[in-house]
């Protein structure tokens, strides 16, 4: 294992290689690639499921890619309020590994945002960040931090979240009674586990440890994970080896395109009562319609409340997890909106606009969603404008 807790990597003096550039063209480069942002993907998976055996594989294949990992208890709903304002007294380890393929691995054991701002202190060493959470972790609450870009969404953007499932123990994950006292807790009645919020905030799911069931069970697998999220891009291994991990890995930019708005698994959506994936189309908006949306996505994810004509539908029913869509204006123009729980953004699409046959929509991924509810509220808000 190239990570091991028991026993640290030996130390690099990556300092040392970088001053050593001195006033020549390498330090115009490290000045230039202080101003790019550096991408960062989210790593979450339940106890045991492979995330570390993931993250190894990524550190030796070869990608041409220079990549800082962040191992740690990150994630934790209560530990990401408590590191923003506790500042680390000694806890940080730091301990630089210079790899066979040119990956620098910086492996920070610590519990706060105090790491990565120490990570970025070192910047133009890397040009790639894993975090890796802890199996716990509620990637929810940790998106907004890297993707919003106040903090440290100034320096690094939020690429996408992978999440590892184990394929013999995912089910029963799904499945469990919530445990009291944790996040879970917070969603009883829903049936709601730390597994289906790792699932349903993903942008891609490796179903791993396909060696440990049969193909039947793996099918079942498959389709219950696309009950919940239709969106997810699917890959199955064993020890975490997903092919072409530039593409299918590595710079998805799942945060800032929507190349891809198509839901797979329609069909399979009584397999999850809790979560689902649900299409709302939209046709070309005017000016008047965009604002209609703006103020109907502030009631959904705000407010947890459906404008009418469903207004009666009773407040916290619904949660929206995950929004992506595509927006075509009346006057040509394409946009996009992104968001993670309340948080969303409408923005700017500068590609993926003339392609033929290409649809307006919204995609939403949460729990208790009605697609025919939703639909119908989004209409008559739209027909008003
Ligand atoms: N049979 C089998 N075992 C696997 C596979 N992938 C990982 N493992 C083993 O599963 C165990 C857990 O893997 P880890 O990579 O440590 O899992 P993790 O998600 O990082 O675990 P935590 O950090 O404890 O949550 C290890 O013993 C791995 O060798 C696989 O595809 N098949």
């Amino acid at each position: 294992m190239v990570l091991d807790e028991e026993e640290p990597p030996s130390l690099v003096d990556i300092t040392h290689s970088s001053a050593s550039a001195g006033a020549n063209p390498i330090t115009s480069q490290l000045q230039d690639i202080s101003l790019t942002k550096v991408p960062l993907t989210i790593i979450t998976g339940y106890l045991g499921a492979g995330k570390t055996t993931l993250v190894n594989y990524i550190l030796k294949e070869q990608h041409g890619k220079k990549i800082a990992v962040i191992l740690n208890e990150f994630g934790d709903s209560a530990d990401v309020e408590k590191a923003l304002t506790v500042t680390q007294d000694g806890q940080e380890s730091q301990e630089w590994l210079e790899l066979a393929n040119g990956c620098i691995c910086c492996s920070i054991k610590d519990s706060g945002v105090n790491a990565i701002e120490s990570l970025m202190s070192r910047r133009g060493t890397f040009d790639y960040i894993l975090l890796e959470t802890s199996g716990l972790a509620d990637p929810g609450n940790l998106a907004p931090l890297f993707w919003v870009d106040d903090g440290l969404g100034s320096t690094i953007y939020l690429d996408g979240i992978v999440t590892l499932v184990d394929a013999k123990n995912i089910l029963l994950s799904l499945d469990e009674e919530p445990v009291e006292g944790t996040t879970d807790a917070q969603h009883q009645g829903m049936h709601m586990t730390t597994a289906h919020l790792q699932v349903s905030h993903a942008d891609v799911i490796v179903i791993n440890k396909c060696d440990t069931v049969t193909p039947e069970q793996l099918e079942m697998v498959e389709q219950r994970i696309q009950a919940i999220n239709g969106l997810a891009k699917i890959h199955k291994t064993q020890y975490g080896q997903v092919p072409r991990l530039e593409s299918f890995l590595l710079d998805l930019h799942a945060y800032d395109g929507v190349d891809s708005l198509d839901v797979m698994g329609k069909g399979h959506s009584h397999l999850d009562p809790t979560i689902s994936t649900i299409t709302l189309p939209l046709p070309p908006l005017t000016p008047h319609h965009l604002s209609s949306l703006e103020l109907w996505l502030r009631s959904v994810l705000w407010d947890s409340t459906l404008p009418a004509p469903q207004a009666s539908r009773s407040e916290s029913s619904f949660a929206i997890h995950r929004l992506k869509g595509r927006i075509f204006t009346t006057d040509g123009a394409v946009k996009m909106v992104q968001g993670v729980r309340e948080v969303f953004e409408i923005v700017d699409l500068d590609r993926g606009g003339s392609e033929g046959g290409v649809e307006g929509k919204l995609v939403l991924i949460g729990r208790g969603l009605d697609e025919g509810a939703f639909g119908g509220s989004l209409r008559a808000c739209l027909d008003g404008s």
